[in-house]
């Protein structure tokens, strides 16, 4: 068994000495079967929450309603939550009702997918009534029961389908793949912020192209922001190998490949919530990928981009020609690098030197021969030092 199981066997050793049922569950056992890293497990247990707080001294209310708790044992935190059916999802978001069972095999019947309703003891024994690890070696995503009622249950679950297809490369099994065709609809009641969190995990997975098609494929991508319009052009991205790209530039990607205009690109971008800081991240690659389309990096270009939006555009500048990712990084950062400046303020005058050269009153005139200055330091004509910039820019501006 992992470490992170090992550490965690003796509180439920605790909780069964107190006379209740715990075990591992969801995606911390999934990964564990994968054989993959395991960053933090979710425990579930016949306890109820108030019980829970009579066996451990250090405890955190984060959902009692919902029946989870935080315990923190031995210096970490574990989310421990009580057996649980959730009746219905009124709006399709969080459950109205939760009811608590004693029942290990009722909450798992609740859950998802067959892979995430596997039940793991402290001595590292499966319960898995739902055939989860079978699903797994048959590489297989199927929902618990009927799909159209989980899906009923939560409707992100649909993405968590296509989310799960793109990190794994499990295929959908037939009925749930069904279910996620005549379902999509009901992901117009799901909340932006939750389909943001699961399509950001979707970008990021190695199948990303297929998951990609998938959306559009099923007709789910009509309910997601903003895409609607584009299925095929989303369609046409499993001809770019870009599994290599980061999220952000996975979005510029995405915006380059629907042909969106700038201004539609704010608009989009604010529709998906995402943060003010990665929205603008996204519009300047889109900018300057729209740029390097059609010319190569001009000095003024790789100046104001900067390092970071000039590698990310040329890295999806080389995905849209199919070429190797990093193709020219190297040549190109050398020259990003060589540059006499790589910002304004290290420009070795300011606003004040020009007014004191100049003796003029004071106008947009100022910042007309700064950007002056910047360009012939950038360009080579003049050095950056205060003495050969007055020079210069006196002899440019004689009238
Ligand atoms: N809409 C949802 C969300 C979660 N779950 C259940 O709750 C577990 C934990 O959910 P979560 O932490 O959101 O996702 P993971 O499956 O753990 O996946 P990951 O950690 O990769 O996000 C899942 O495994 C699944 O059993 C569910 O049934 N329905």
């Amino acid at each position: 068994m992992k470490e992170t199981f090992q550490k965690a066997a003796p509180l439920l050793l605790k909780i069964e000495e107190a006379g209740f049922e715990a075990y591992f569950v969801g995606g911390s056992v999934r990964d564990h079967i994968l054989g993959k890293a395991i960053a933090d497990v979710d425990i579930a247990t016949s306890a109820t929450p108030e019980e829970i707080k009579r066996i451990f001294p250090k405890t955190i209310d984060v959902g009692i309603e919902h029946g989870t708790i935080i315990v923190l044992f031995n210096g970490i935190s574990y989310e421990v939550t009580t057996f649980r059916t959730e009746a219905e999802y009124v709006d399709f978001r969080r459950p109205t009702e939760v009811h608590f069972v004693r029942s290990l095999e009722e909450d798992l019947r609740r859950r998802d997918f067959t892979m995430n309703a596997i039940a793991m003891d402290k001595d590292g024994e499966f319960i898995d009534p739902y055939e989860g690890a079978l699903a797994i070696k048959k590489q297989v995503i199927k929902t618990v029961g009927r799909a159209g009622d989980r899906f009923n249950e939560d409707a992100l679950r649909m993405m968590r389908a296509v989310r799960f297809h793109s990190q794994l490369g499990f295929r959908i099994e037939e009925a749930t793949l069904q279910a996620l065709e005549s379902y999509g609809s009901l992901l117009e009641k799901i909340s932006v912020e939750r389909k943001l969190a699961e399509f950001e995990k979707l970008l990021g997975g190695k199948y990303r192209k297929n998951a990609l098609q998938l959306l559009a494929d099923t007709g789910i991508l009509n309910f997601l922001p903003g895409l609607s319009p584009y299925k095929k052009q989303i369609q046409q991205m499993t001809q770019l190998d870009c599994i290599e790209l980061s999220i952000v530039e996975m979005w510029g990607l995405i915006l380059f490949q629907i042909q969106i205009s700038m201004n539609k690109a704010a608009e989009f971008l604010k529709e998906w919530k995402l943060p003010v800081k990665k929205i603008k991240a996204i519009q300047q690659l889109l900018f300057y990928l729209n740029d390097r389309m059609k010319n190569p990096w001009f000095t003024k270009a790789m100046f104001d981009a900067g390092e970071e939006i000039l590698i990310g555009t040329e890295r999806i500048f080389n995905v849209l020609h199919n070429d190797e990712i990093n193709l020219n990084i190297e040549s190109l950062l050398t020259k990003y690098h060589s540059l006499p400046i790589k910002q304004r303020s290290e420009l070795q005058i300011t606003g004040t030197d020009v007014q004191n050269w100049f003796q003029r009153t004071p106008g947009p005139w100022i910042k007309e021969i700064l950007e002056e200055a910047e360009m012939a330091v950038l360009n080579g004509h003049v050095e950056n030092h205060n003495n050969s910039l007055k020079e210069w820019l006196l002899r440019c501006n004689q009238n």
